[in-house]
């Protein structure tokens, strides 16, 4: 099969700079191109086999037996195109990292690595190269010819289904590599906020890998690969496993929901907005150098009460984030696009949205501008200890500067929310994620050699 059959829409680095993070386009509008039309025609086609057979899948049908034979045999003898999930991809190499302003995908693993005793910055190096090489091999539209010697072929054919995968620096990187001149300011450590509960097991960490697929074989694949590149230089301190809406479940796109039910990402901050690139990457002329595009993620394991959260009626429960939970409207009224308006009261002279409403309380303008784009995966690890679902958001927060983003808006939230009844954040790190790799070059290549 050609390379252009392979291939879905092309995105150039610089398009995708420019794509659209906000809740609706947020919904996978991006990346997904419209691979099926682009392949080479096959005998049977795949809109005849799934008009003839149902929607079910080809497998089930072949595994059906009688009823499927005709059908069976056809995809015996024939290729069927993968669909456009499977197909889609997003360029490696570019300006910026993918995995920041891409809508999160269906799959995502968040693991934070440690060196081992003894691994220096020549390690180091070494690791984010193979890393670098391996991711740009998995994302890319075509299969090599070949399996790579680490390739476990667990993935080998399905993807790369929008395949991102996202390194970050932790501050404890830089004394176990002898680059503490090049500590940026912003990696200063969290401050402590009074509800946290965190689990220092898994909090922080020298590296950080963010790993996000449209398919679960593929994300998995990718996290085992890395893994076993890292071997005899660095091993896992913490993983985390999430989810997303799985792309073409909805009939048209629209704003992802949590697992407590509400519309979440609306008022996330757009590429359209002025002060996007401002609000979200360190400039290219930023400091320190090696930071320039570069981004720092927040990471929060939020776990969420929802035994107690469902106890609360609907109405209860919208009013405390301030907007409708069936289409997200804000509850000064419109429709969920609508700009919060905090200054509005109702009729019985109270404000619309209440005093410790969550999106009072986040609000930039609560916060003195203070702004973060909000990339989340939803989790769900089976029943906890207690009973209650251990299940919620993987928050990971984007901004140039952690201090005009999560720190204030979390030191605000932390007492005046009342979300915040109903969340235990579990663990807590803060990553400093360089600009991307350009072609023949690995990712962090200017701290490491610089
Ligand atoms: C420190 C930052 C934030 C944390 C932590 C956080 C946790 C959290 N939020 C929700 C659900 C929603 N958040 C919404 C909006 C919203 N949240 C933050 C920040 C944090 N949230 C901001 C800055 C905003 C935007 C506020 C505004 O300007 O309007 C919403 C509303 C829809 C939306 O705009 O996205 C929901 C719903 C959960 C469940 C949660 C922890 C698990
Ligand atoms: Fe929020």
């Amino acid at each position: 099969m050609s390379k252009a059959a392979r291939t879905g829409r092309r995105q150039s680095g610089a398009a995708m700079d420019h794509v659209e993070a906000d809740g609706a386009a947020m919904d996978h509008a991006v990346g997904h191109g419209d691979a099926l039309a682009q392949r080479e025609p096959a005998p049977i086609s795949r809109r005849r086999l799934i008009g003839t057979a149902g929607a079910a899948g080809a497998a089930g049908l072949i595994a059906g037996g009688a009823a499927g034979a005709g059908v069976a045999e056809a995809v015996g003898t024939e290729p069927t195109a993968l669909t456009t999930v499977g197909s889609a991809y997003i360029p490696f190499e570019g300006t910026r990292q993918a995995g920041i302003v891409q809508p999160a995908q269906a799959r995502g693993h968040l693991v934070a690595f440690d060196l081992v005793k003894g691994a220096g910055r020549k390690d180091a190096a070494a690791l984010l190269r193979r890393w670098s090489d391996a991711v740009r091999t998995m994302t890319a539209p075509d299969r090599p010819s070949a399996p790579a010697a680490y390739d476990d072929q667990v993935a080998y054919d399905a993807g790369p289904a929008s395949l991102t995968v996202t390194f970050g620096f932790g501050r404890s990187f830089f004394g176990r590599t002898g680059l503490d001149s090049a500590l940026p300011k912003a990696l200063a450590p969290l401050p402590d906020f009074a509800g946290d509960r965190l689990d220092a097991a898994r909090s922080n960490g020298d590296l950080w890998v963010q790993i996000g697929a449209d398919d679960a074989l593929v994300a998995f694949h990718a996290l085992r690969v890395l893994q076993k590149a890292a071997r005899d230089t660095a091993t896992a301190r913490w993983q985390m496993s999430g989810f997303n809406r799985t792309p073409g479940t909805t009939p048209r796109p629209m704003t992802g929901r949590n697992l407590m039910g509400q519309i979440d990402g609306t008022n996330n901050p757009k590429p359209s907005d002025p002060d996007f690139e401002q609000r979200v990457f360190v400039p290219a002329h930023g400091s320190p150098g090696w930071m320039a595009d570069g981004s720092y993620a927040v990471v929060r394991r939020i776990r969420m009460l929802l035994d107690d959260w469902d106890h609360l009626t609907v109405a209860r429960q919208e009013r405390v984030i301030g907007r409708r939970k069936s289409d997200g409207a804000p509850l000064s009224g419109g429709t969920e696009f609508t700009p919060v308006d905090l200054g509005k009261f109702t009729a019985d002279g109270s404000p619309a949205i209440a005093g410790d409403a969550h999106v009072r309380v986040a609000a930039a303008a609560s916060n003195g501008g203070a702004a973060m784009l909000r990339r989340a995966f939803s989790y769900h690890d089976g029943i906890g200890s207690d009973g209650t679902p251990d299940a919620g958001l993987l928050f990971v927060a984007w901004q140039a500067d952690p201090l005009k983003g999560f720190v204030p808006v979390q030191r605000k939230l932390d007492g005046g929310d009342g979300l915040s009844r109903f969340l235990r954040h579990e663990s807590s790190a803060l990553f400093a994620v360089p600009g991307g790799a350009g072609a023949g070059e690995y990712v962090g290549q200017r701290l490491l050699e610089g």
